[in-house]
């Protein structure tokens, strides 16, 4: 327990520390998505300190032109590391909006342009991710969202909310899912548990939506949840292939 806690306190401490010295680079720009380059570049290698190996597949999915809207699963905080071993050019996750207030790293994300919503409004937050749309097109911006929204440790996938598929839909571009496998050799809140490990990142092939209208909303959704925890329980069984599954859902 004492090592878990040491361990993640000297995460978000050490994620805030670099928020100090990111945001007078990122502030000479001004907010820009072109910044987020410069927060993966800052945080790439905290996968070192915490002896995360990390294998990515599928990468060439993302060399597309054209915008997108990226959907991963969501375990943990962690998931930042991965984030930032794949995140393409000129693409920012939607984040919660109290991120915004989470000190040094709030001005950071501000600064890269990440996209904040009220998860407490809901018709705020829908009205976020439809001025999202035309920003992605106008501005070639490639959108990063978490569908569950919300963490989730339990080692499976919530179900999926839909405003990235609505926002994929308004936009007309293709949703890529991204699968981060299970965290469970390495990490476990509940057991306080954090050692050394390995985490396998599949691109998964991208989905159009050219000429869907919002009516294909729920099926696609729940296509792309299938597909991912599919993907999910491939990936995960790789890496300790003595586990059981999770339950089918
Ligand atoms: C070096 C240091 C620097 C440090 C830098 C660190 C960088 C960190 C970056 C990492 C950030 C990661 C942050 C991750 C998060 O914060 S996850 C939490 C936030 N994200 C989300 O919540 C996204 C997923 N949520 C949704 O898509 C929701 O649908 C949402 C739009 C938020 C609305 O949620 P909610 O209020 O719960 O309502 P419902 O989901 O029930 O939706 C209600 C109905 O509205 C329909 N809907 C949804 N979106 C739209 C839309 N865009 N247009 C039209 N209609 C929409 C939805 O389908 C529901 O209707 P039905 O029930 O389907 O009829
Ligand atoms: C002056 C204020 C000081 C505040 C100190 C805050 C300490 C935390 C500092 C750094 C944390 C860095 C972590 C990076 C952010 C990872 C994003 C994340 O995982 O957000 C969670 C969000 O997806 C869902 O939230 P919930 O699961 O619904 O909850």
């Amino acid at each position: 327990s004492f090592r878990y806690f040491c361990k993640m306190a000297f995460y978000n401490g050490w994620i805030l520390t670099l928020a100090v010295l990111v945001i007078p680079l990122c502030a000479l720009r001004g907010r820009s998505v072109e910044n987020m380059k410069i927060i993966r570049f800052m945080l790439h290698h905290v996968k070192y300190l915490y002896g995360i190996h990390i294998e990515v597949r599928g990468l060439e999915h993302f060399n597309l032109p054209e915008p997108y809207v990226v959907v991963s699963n969501h375990q943990s905080s962690l998931d930042l590391l991965g984030m930032m071993e794949v995140l393409p050019d000129r693409c920012v996750p939607i984040a919660k909006k109290e991120l915004m207030y989470m000190g040094t790293v709030g001005l950071a994300c501000w600064l890269g342009g990440i996209i904040f919503i009220n998860r407490k409004k809901t018709d705020d937050a829908i009205g976020v991710m439809s001025e999202t749309a035309q920003t992605m097109l106008r501005d070639n911006v490639r959108v990063w969202v978490f569908p569950e929204g919300t963490r989730n440790h339990n080692g499976s996938m919530l179900p999926f909310k839909r405003g990235a598929f609505h926002l994929a839909v308004q936009a007309q571009v293709p949703v890529i899912p991204i699968v981060m496998s299970s965290y469970r050799d390495f990490y476990s809140k509940k057991e306080r548990r954090f050692t050394t490990g390995r985490c396998l990142i599949q691109v998964l092939t991208p989905m159009p939506t050219r000429g869907l209208g919002p009516e294909a909303v729920p099926a696609l959704t729940e296509s792309v949840r299938q597909t991912m925890l599919e993907a999910f329980d491939r990936l995960s069984g790789e890496l300790s292939p003595g586990q059981e599954p999770r339950t089918p859902q």
